[in-house]
């Protein structure tokens, strides 16, 4: 009797077995597998209606750093409706810029940047897919090559001597010079001439394209309703003249770069042997070979990004360095030794002499390192859901890289806090997108494609300035005996204050 019941109970157990087995599977592996697909990087709590924006501050890189110390080096944020990764680690950029690049390669659409780059027909800001792909082959193999940036060596070194010529006469006043106007003037030169010809300072057009930036850039950086808000874009034309501003100044850099493209089709030949980017991509639309077509608008929406691009960023770390440098006497000391022991006889260092440089090499990185022109990168977007760690990460979420927070931490640089190029000397730590730790030019498919443009400029500038004067903080440009290092807020880290420095040329 035993068994037949022990049999009748096993089979009856079994039978619920069979039966329940589904409905365990469904409850149990489904809810696991559905709590692992949600499973988002944490998160600080949220207002309503705004969630985190209150807590970006003026320096988002400052602020999400220490968050990010709390919460983790990936967290969601939502700015307004927005979800926004924020990646504050090596190991996390590395994910996103590598392991998962082709996923986090868009960039959001963003409204200025729609009104001031021809529906963001540029390379910056344009969405990942054809028209980014053969705009960024066209510019790195024509505009930002090795063979296009080397054959500006003239230029560069005319420019670096003009600005060497206007610190030497400003110096005779024995009136504290202003190093960020002489700085970002001499970038601003540069690109100008690079980008539309040797004949940049006739009728001023230096000027207007250096205040053109100035106002393009703070309407990238400007804060826009729409880009927050979605649901709430139409409040942006009641209230806030920002579309107006920047159509504006569209219409302006429109007329500008439509009459430069015109002298270039109607200039005969070339008289001066320096082919500027505006002849480059003009002989390029008539290429039969070009497998795409490079029309007025795509030209001027490229030459928009080099001007921008390439200006606000040299600029800042210029003006760092030298900040840097004369609160730092003996790092400039010894600058200034390497760069005296290559030559004291010319009156500039000209490119050729660059290459033994490796102090100047390290207090550039250096400069990169502790004060980026870009803290938080550019803007990515997710094309696709995906995991990071774990976390799931839908499409379309923004992303933030905090390569500020990265490039101080203290898991990778030692008292990283202070300016210390002597930690790039014999290390092989490079900006070239590699070393996730040093990111300064971004990296993967995105990254900056004007890397060696930017720093030939840099390089020959700063050994030219260390090189021609001996330099001292003006009085006044202190705050408590200390150069005030402050940021200012914006796209780009530029000093907030003015930096101010008497200069003495070493021949005087
Ligand atoms: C020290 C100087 C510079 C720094 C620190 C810098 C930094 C950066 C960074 C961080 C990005 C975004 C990378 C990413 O999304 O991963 C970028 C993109 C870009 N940079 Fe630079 N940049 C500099 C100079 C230049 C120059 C001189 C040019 C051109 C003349 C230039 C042209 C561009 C362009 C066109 C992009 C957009 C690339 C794309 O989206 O495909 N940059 N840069």
């Amino acid at each position: 009797m035993a068994p037949i019941i022990l049999q009748v109970a096993l089979g009856l157990s079994l039978m619920a077995s069979l039966l329940l087995l589904p409905l365990f599977y469904f409850l149990v592996i489904t809810k696991r597998t559905s709590s692992h697909k949600t499973k988002l990087p944490p998160s600080p709590p949220k207002l309503p209606l705004i969630g985190n924006l209150h807590q970006l501050g003026s320096l988002p890189h400052r602020s999400l750093a220490s968050l990010s110390k709390k919460y983790g080096p990936l967290m969601l944020l939502r700015i307004g409706e927005i979800p926004t990764l924020i990646v504050s680690s090596a190991d996390m950029a590395l994910e996103i810029m590598r392991t998962h690049d082709l996923i986090f390669a868009n960039r959001p659409l963003l409204k200025n940047a729609e009104i001031l780059l021809y529906s963001c027909m540029d390379m910056a800001f344009s969405p990942y897919g054809e028209h980014w792909r053969q705009l960024r082959k066209l510019c790195t193999l024509h505009l930002l090559s090795t063979k296009r940036v080397q054959s500006y060596q003239l230029a560069r070194e005319e420019e670096v001597a003009f600005m060497v010529k206007n610190i030497t006469q400003c110096s005779l006043l024995h009136a504290p010079i202003d190093m960020s106007e002489v700085l970002f003037s001499f970038v601003n030169d540069i690109i100008c001439r690079l980008v539309s010809g040797k004949f940049l300072r006739e009728g001023g057009r230096n000027h207007f394209f250096r205040e053109a930036i100035e106002e393009f850039v703070i309407l990238l950086g400007g804060f826009r309703v729409e880009d927050y808000f979605p649901s709430l874009a139409w409040l942006e034309g009641w209230f806030l003249g920002l579309s107006k501003r920047a159509k504006r100044a569209f219409k302006r850099w429109d007329d500008v770069l439509d009459e430069v493209i015109k002298e270039h089709e109607n200039r005969d030949k070339k008289d001066d042997g320096e082919e500027d980017f505006v002849d480059v991509l003009l002989s390029l639309q008539k290429d039969p070979n070009m497998d795409f077509e490079l029309k007025k608008e795509h030209i001027k929406a490229i030459l928009l990004d080099m001007f921008t691009a390439g200006t606000d960023t040299s600029y800042v770390v210029l003006e760092w360095a030298m900040a840097e440098l004369v609160r730092n006497p003996n790092i400039m000391k010894k600058l200034q030794d390497e760069v005296r022991e290559v030559t004291t006889k010319s009156e500039t260092i000209s490119e050729k002499n660059l290459n033994t440089m490796t102090y100047l090499k390290a207090v550039i990185k250096e400069t990169l390192r502790l004060h980026p022109p870009a803290p938080l990168l550019v803007q990515k977007e997710s094309t696709k859901d995906c995991y990071i760690k774990d976390y799931f990460i839908p499409k379309n979420t923004r992303v933030t890289i905090n390569y500020w927070a990265i490039s101080r931490d203290p898991k990778y640089w030692d008292a990283p806090d202070e300016f210390r190029p002597e930690r790039f000397i014999n290390s092989s730590i490079d900006f070239r997108g590699n070393d996730f730790q040093f990111i300064p030019f971004g990296a993967g498919r995105r990254g900056c494609p004007g890397m060696q443009f930017a720093m030939s400029t840099v390089e020959l500038a700063l050994a030219n300035l260390v090189y021609g004067f001996e330099w001292e903080l003006a009085r006044g440009a202190t705050k408590e005996g200390e150069l005030d290092m402050t940021e200012a807020p914006g796209l780009t880290s530029r000093m907030e204050k003015k930096l101010m420095l008497f200069a003495t040329p070493i021949c005087a």
